[in-house]
């Protein structure tokens, strides 16, 4: 990868102050404009090679193609959904966020947001403060013996188990990647959706925002859940479907919601947030001092790290096209494998070389070639890593990192780092077409 040079960084929203100090100590040159309406951030924009935002700036098709001067967009935090990955991605635009600084503070967020709707504390409060001592109205239940549900078993989710299992809750979940037995470990039996939603009496989500987690909790999924239920949504707006949701807390079917994010933020409609078994919060899970000092100090470091070469840490896309394969410094090898011929391309990032893609499959984030790796070509299954983590984990082999194709449709390449080689690839055969393993 040919070296990236930023000079000037603008910073559109309020992002801690170490996030400034480091790249000012750094020699790159920081302008802090927040509330830019957009018009003003596409003129803004022009005049900077890098932008570090939170998740209120809408990065758009429109502002990333207005800039010729644009090479890192940064993320104070862990959701992209704001940025349009893609377009940066056709423009040569580096995307990069920092998924790990705000995890315990949005962990618990959702954890405050259950207790709340186990005892209806913010009611009471609101109550207390209008002169009231209501002690009847305000009765609550335990959490301890209650079934939690979490869908999305990532950082966060993994996180408010634990915490909400020191409550005596049983922690059930479901996760397409997150292998069952990696779950178990912590606490978390994993099921189908179906057979989850009858179970609980508590809901929680943590999945990011997609086409497939767009309403997972509907008309249809409320449909199925204990009367009563109680569901927090402290991940993103519209993985509970809003109006879904307005029906079920008026039918009695959703019996509270504790709710961080919405679909329009802030909510023109304030029928939710209005409504007397809601309560909610203006976007706060990740609004803490120790989550805000680690996320805008991370993207700081991570930008200074891509400058000078050392790392590329927290790129969420690849800035290139096959097509300007020589432009960008990229190589291209034709690579043979038992008398079948493989396309590789690859670079080299913050010096170390990584993989782009392989034959027709785009890698959604870069392999790093290094340690032990797995390449092996396999239909699109939901189920797919969990079979492979389940076969390699027979063989004695323990899965360290994932990476799968950007597009989702027929057989494509995946590859996973291993703790060793596998002895013998056939184990794999029930669920992969071909595979071939190397150590680096
Ligand atoms: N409220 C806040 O301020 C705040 C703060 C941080 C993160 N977040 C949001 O919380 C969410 C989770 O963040 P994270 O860091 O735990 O992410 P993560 O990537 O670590 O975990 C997300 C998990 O969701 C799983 N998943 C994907 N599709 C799924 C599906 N259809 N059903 C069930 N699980 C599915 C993934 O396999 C993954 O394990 C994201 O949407 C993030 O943007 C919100
Ligand atoms: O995805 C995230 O990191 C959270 O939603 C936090 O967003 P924020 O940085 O705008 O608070």
């Amino acid at each position: 990868m040919a070296p990236i040079t930023i000079r000037s960084v603008l910073i559109s929203e309020s992002v801690d102050p170490r996030c400034r100090a480091v790249l000012e100590e750094n020699g790159i040159r920081v302008t802090e404009r927040p509330n830019m309406k957009t018009e003003e951030l596409m003129a803004e924009i022009q005049n900077y090679d890098g932008l570090v935002v939170r998740s209120a700036t809408k990065v758009t098709a429109d502002i990333i193609n207005a800039t010729d001067n644009l090479k890192i967009i940064g993320r104070a935090g862990t959701g992209v959904d704001n940025v349009d990955v893609d377009a940066a991605t056709k423009k040569g635009v580096i995307v990069m966020n920092t998924p790990s600084g705000n995890t315990i503070s949005a962990a618990e967020l959702t954890c405050i947001m259950l207790m709340n709707l186990s005892r209806n504390v913010p009611q009471a409060t609101m109550s207390m403060k209008q002169g009231n001592w209501d002690r009847k109205k305000f009765m609550g239940s335990e959490l301890f013996g209650k079934v939690l549900g979490i869908v999305g078993l990532g950082r966060i989710g993994k996180e408010v188990a634990s915490r909400m299992q020191s409550f005596g809750m049983k922690t059930i979940g479901y996760d397409p990647i997150t292998p069952p037995e990696v779950s178990a470990s912590w606490g978390v039996e994993q099921m189908s959706l179906e057979k989850l939603w009858p179970q609980c009496d508590y809901i929680t989500v943590h999945t990011p925002l997609m086409p497939s987690t767009v309403g997972l909790l509907s008309d249809e999924t409320f449909a199925l859940c204990k009367r009563g239920v109680k569901v927090v949504n402290c991940a993103r707006g519209g993985i509970i479907d809003e109006a879904a949701l307005l029906r079920a807390l008026e039918s009695g079917q959703c019996g509270g919601a504790g709710l961080d994010v919405f679909v329009e933020e802030p909510p023109k409609d304030r029928s939710l947030v209005n409504h007397p078994n809601v309560i909610s919060c203006p976007h706060l899970g990740a609004s803490t001092k120790e989550a805000q000092a680690r996320c805008g100090e991370d993207i700081a470091l991570q930008i200074v790290d891509m400058v000078k070469g050392k790392n590329l840490i927290g790129a969420v896309n690849q800035s290139h096209s096959a097509s300007n394969v020589a432009a960008e410094g990229l190589c291209q090898v034709e690579v043979g494998v038992n008398g079948c011929s493989y396309k590789a391309i690859g670079s080299v990032r913050g010096g170390v070389p990584v993989l782009l893609e392989l034959s027709d499959s785009v890698f959604r984030q870069p392999v790093t070639l290094n340690g032990n790796l797995l390449f092996f070509k396999a239909s699109a299954d939901p189920q797919l890593l969990t079979s492979v983590i389940g076969l390699l984990a027979a063989e004695g082999v323990e899965v360290e990192s994932f990476s799968g194709p950007a597009d989702r449709a027929g057989d494509l390449w995946y590859c996973v780092g291993m703790s060793s080689l596998i002895k013998d690839l056939n184990a794999l055969k029930p669920v992969v077409k071909h595979a071939a393993q190397l150590s680096i």
